[in-house]
């Protein structure tokens, strides 16, 4: 048979991280060695999934196995394994191009680092991100991959020196799986890339990040008795599940290295959550909440949550009937004792032992956030602006643990915003703050801190000194809808309804002002009848001479915006224009109407009024063009 090498570039993004890669002088080169194990697990996982699913697939799978082969005269390392391999098209996807999570987020910090210093990107950035199979190019100067699926014909051999260009070809003899070899580097150690063929140094990595791979990993070792040499096949892991031993006996530097390994991060975890039920339903239990949040927490792409196993066999990874969206940044692990090997998404979704282990374990890491909020404040803050935003998801999802959402949940208010140490408060803290008489927590939305701050619904709590929650995430205009109170405080937004601060004396000084300004009102409405349903005196300005609120069950027009950006229809609603009767204005505008002039002269400065109010709470005018000309108009009757 004729085989065709055939030369192809890689991806652009690709190539600028090889690049990088072979330049480097991160100090870690060890972890190539990791990323490689860890790849050959997750296939040799697959492979044993897929001839259990697939009874047809003609598949060897009693000894599943990874090999490490070093030859020191060749000056190469091999990592083989016997699990599902790779087609050819697989090859070129996965490999040749750069699609994945971890690396374009490298690429963004890198980016970034290099716009701050002006220069060089630091490396050790690198180190910190997982950049999978690339990084055999830290220490290898040429790697060839051979590689053939399960149940395939013929393999693929592909190779690379890491300079932009790979070959690929047909290769009938590969075995099943796939054997990568790194041609090494010359060692130096100063540059902390040693020599990987040595048997010491395999040994102390694979201890060190790989122990507890279920999968023998194995390397011939040489032992000299007696002046006669011999080599035998010794397995240089323990294979101890983690979730299966005592939290005391594991090192946290072990947890470390596993919570990389299923939940494919770089960073270290923040907490590790080690349950075990024993009874009827016997299942273990290791989760990890993670230190930093991945770029693609919001984006449908996220899928690495929890995985499950069934008596220590591998099912599934991203389990979501163990894990509600909501703390979809959990990752870990599942060892269910009493469920079937074939068991399917469908299947669990009606399981009811599936959702008491749920519920089980949604309490603990709920319970876990509140130790730490309640004994490590530092931790507890680090975890809040990471994953704040997605827990609150749970204020609208999870009906049953809302009181403990909105314990653990944190905000920025008046009071706290500006502070650099003490950036949020809890709603306890805001209740212990409350004035005497205040029945009310309130709050507003907005699109930011500045506009909500900046915002004329402001005025008169400020000047009252009522503190108010500043609510700027999209998840936050939805929960504020359905949770309607915490410890008894209703929630009242300040941009709704009828606010009224005032002492009782001066809510009759409200019904004579009301009484002169009907007039005014009544014409101010007609003026604007295609734009705002009423027109009112306000009770919560101060200085702007007026402001746009929404009647208590109105959608806000952030919502409003947030739901069209998502595709979906929703007539704008109409809101309320209110006027402050002590600014100068509103009460020119009322003498003016009192001397008689009539309703079309009065359109042009009711629709700048209406205009000036939507931009100072950060709106968009329908039609800024006619705003403009309206108040160059304004203007020059002035001079
Ligand atoms: N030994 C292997 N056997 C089968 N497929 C493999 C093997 N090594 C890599 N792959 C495939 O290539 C893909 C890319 O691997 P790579 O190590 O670059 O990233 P990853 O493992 O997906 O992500 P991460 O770097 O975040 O761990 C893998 O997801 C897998 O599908």
């Amino acid at each position: 048979m004729t085989t065709q090498v055939e030369e192809r570039e890689f991806q652009a993004e690709a190539r600028q991280l090889l690049e990088l890669l072979i330049h480097s002088v991160y100090s870690n080169k060890d972890t190539f060695l990791r990323e490689l194990i860890s790849n050959a697990s997750d296939a040799l996982d697959k492979l044993r999934l897929e001839a259990f699913r697939n009874k047809d697939l003609v598949v060897d799978t009693d000894d599943l196995h990874i090999q490490i082969e070093a030859d020191k005269e060749a000056r190469t390392l091999t990592v083989r394994d016997n699990g599902i391999g790779m087609t050819r098209d697989e090859v070129v996807g996965l490999i040749g191009t750069l699609a994945k999570s971890g690396t374009a987020e490298l690429r963004r910090a890198l980016a970034e680092a290099r716009k701050a210093d002006g220069g060089e990107a630091p490396s050790e950035l690198i180190g910190q991100f997982g950049v999978g199979f690339y990084s055999t190019f830290m220490v290898a100067d040429k790697v060839t991959m051979v590689t053939r699926k399960a149940g395939e014909a013929t393999g693929t051999r592909w190779e690379s020196a890491g300079t932009g260009t790979y070959t690929i070809e047909e290769f009938p003899e590969a075995p099943q799986g796939t054997a990568i070899t790194l041609h090494l580097k010359d060692s130096d150690d100063e540059d902390h890339l040693y020599d990987y063929t040595t048997e010491w140094k395999i040994r102390e990595i694979v201890k060190r990040y790989s122990d507890f791979i279920s999968w023998p990993i194995r390397m011939e070792q040489e032992s000299t008795v007696d002046g006669e040499t011999t080599t035998e096949m010794v397995t240089l892991n323990s294979r101890k599940a983690l979730w299966a031993r005592p939290k005391s006996e594991v090192t946290d530097e072990e947890y470390t290295e596993f919570y990389r390994h299923i939940g494919h991060a770089w960073d270290e975890p923040l907490e590790v959550i080690s349950m075990r039920a024993e009874g009827t339903f016997e299942y273990q239990a290791l989760l990890f909440v993670p230190t930093h949040a991945p770029h693609d927490l919001f984006t449908r792409e996220h899928k690495r949550g929890v995985q499950l196993y069934v008596k220590r066999v591998f099912i599934m990874d991203n389990c979501e009937e163990l894990m509600p969206q909501y703390l979809r940044f959990i990752k870990g692990v599942v060892d269910a004792q009493d469920l079937s090997l074939n068991v399917s998404r469908e299947i669990l979704q009606q399981d009811r032992q599936i959702s008491r282990i749920q519920k089980r374990l949604v309490k603990k890491v709920l319970s876990t956030i509140k130790d730490l909020q309640a004994n490590d404040p530092g931790k507890y803050r680090a975890f809040w602006g990471e994953f704040g935003r997605v827990l609150k998801e749970g204020l609208l999802l999870d009906f049953d643990n809302r009181e403990t959402l909105l314990e653990i949940s944190s905000f920025v208010s008046t009071h706290t915003a500006g502070n650099a140490d003490e950036p949020w408060t809890t709603l306890a803290g805001y209740v212990e703050r409350m004035q005497d008489g205040q029945e009310h927590i309130y709050y507003m939305t907005g699109e930011s801190r500045q506009l909500v701050e900046n915002s004329p619904h402001m005025e008169a709590f400020k000047a009252k000194g009522l503190e108010v929650l500043i609510l700027t995430d999209p998840v936050d205009e939805m929960w504020v809808d359905s949770v309607h109170e915490y410890n008894g405080k209703q929630f009242r937004s300040i941009a709704k309804g009828d606010i009224d601060l005032d002492s009782d004396e001066d809510k009759e000084k409200h019904e004579e002002q009301d009484q002169e300004f009907a007039d005014l009102l009544a014409a101010l409405k007609e003026a604007l009848s295609d734009t705002v349903k009423d027109v009112r005196l306000s009770h919560r300005l101060t200085n702007s001479p007026a402001c746009l609120v929404g009647d208590d069950f109105d959608i806000t027009p952030t919502l409003e915006k947030l739901y069209r950006a998502s595709g979906q229809e929703v007539p704008t609603v109409k809101r309320i224009l209110e006027l402050n009767p002590t600014h100068p204005l509103v009460a020119a505008l009322r003498a003016k109407q009192a001397e008689g002039s009539d309703t079309e002269a009065l359109k042009p400065t009711a629709e700048l009024i209406h205009g000036m109010a939507l931009l100072a709470e950060g709106g968009e005018l329908s039609d800024p063009a006619r705003f403009a000309s309206l108040l160059a108009d304004a203007l020059a009757r002035t001079l």
